[in-house]
């Protein structure tokens, strides 16, 4: 593998994209370390595909800088030093694994042994296979397989699982997994936060063409940690709303009506606050569940 040192393995510095009035990018800044795998995590239309794509040197920032290895990223492509697993395409169902590998080695220069990327990409054994005949999760393996012949320093894929079962998700990441451990980085976009959280070293989260989070996965976890108490409270009104905001790990309370919906850290002093100062009734806590802190994280409930 081509050795990166001291380079980041991507940089975005002030990176926005407009298309027309749609403002897909916001101003992203984020550094990639030589080696991580970083999941970038985000809801539909969070920008993660025209994040990559401008990494890819598909597109161009409209304001902002995109480097690669210290290179503009067209140039890092040119030198072999990035590749891509894309969802879909460029796989002829009648050739066989081995003969697709061989066929995409055979159109460069210079790449790895067709037997080490088969290897690597954990489909040495259905190497005699008919594409046609392989799983969705074997076929993105096969991508996985093309995708390593240049020996990348960078990998990108974008959503890979979508569409595969469980076993095909396990297997197609205990690939990219042993094969990261050789130092390559790796950047995935994601909708799954358990995605991320399972094979990621990191997680981005973004959120409408911004970054709204940065961590690892027990970090982002933690983000998500809180409980929810609803209540019955009468005659609530905006002082009681602001006596329970003041009170110590309370994140929201809305009041709608004399019924009040809390997201705190801190579920059990709440709960005794409001049994033992108040007159609520009814009071229910539930775990915010990761897809929820998710959602409130990201914004997307509003
Ligand atoms: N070529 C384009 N022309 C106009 N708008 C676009 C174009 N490409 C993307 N967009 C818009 O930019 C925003 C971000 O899209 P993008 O595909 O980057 O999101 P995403 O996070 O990859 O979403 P998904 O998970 O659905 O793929 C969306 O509002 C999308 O409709």
């Amino acid at each position: 593998m081509t050795t990166t040192t001291n380079l980041l393995a991507v940089r975005l510095a002030g990176v926005t994209k407009d298309f027309g009035r749609v403002q897909a990018v916001r101003g992203i800044d984020l550094e990639l370390h030589p080696g991580e795998i970083v999941a970038f995590l985000g809801p539909n239309g969070a920008g993660k595909t025209t994040t990559i794509d401008m990494v890819l040197g598909l597109s161009r920032p409209t304001t902002g800088t995109v480097e690669v290895l210290g290179l503009e990223p067209r140039k890092a492509i040119a030198r072999g030093l990035v590749s891509a697993v894309m969802q879909t395409g460029g796989l002829l169902k009648d050739l066989t694994v081995r003969e697709t590998v061989a066929y995409t080695a055979s159109l460069f220069a210079d790449t790895r042994p067709v037997d080490e990327v088969l290897e690597r990409a954990g489909i040495s054994g259905i190497a005699d296979r008919r594409v046609g005949k392989c799983s969705g999760g074997e076929q993105q393996r096969l991508r996985f397989a093309m995708a390593l012949l240049s020996d990348p320093a960078l990998l990108l894929l974008d959503e890979p699982t979508t569409g595969m079962d469980v076993e095909g998700r396990r297997s197609f990441w205990s690939a990219i997994r042993a094969d990261a451990a050789t130092g390559r980085t790796v950047m995935f976009a994601t909708h799954y936060l358990e995605e991320a959280d399972q094979y990621a070293d990191r997680i981005v989260l973004i959120s409408k063409g911004r970054v709204v989070a940065d961590g690892t996965g027990p970090q982002i976890r933690a983000l998500a940690s809180g409980r929810t108490i609803r209540a019955w409270l009468p005659g609530a009104d905006e002082t009681a709303v602001a006596a329970i905001t003041a009170l110590g790990g309370v994140d929201h309370v809305d009041l709608r009506g004399e019924s009040v919906t809390i997201h705190a850290k801190d579920s059990d002093s709440v709960a005794r606050y409001l049994l033992t100062e108040t007159d609520a009734r009814d009071v229910e806590i539930t775990a915010q569940g990761i897809e929820e802190a998710f959602l409130s994280l990201t914004g997307d409930n509003a």
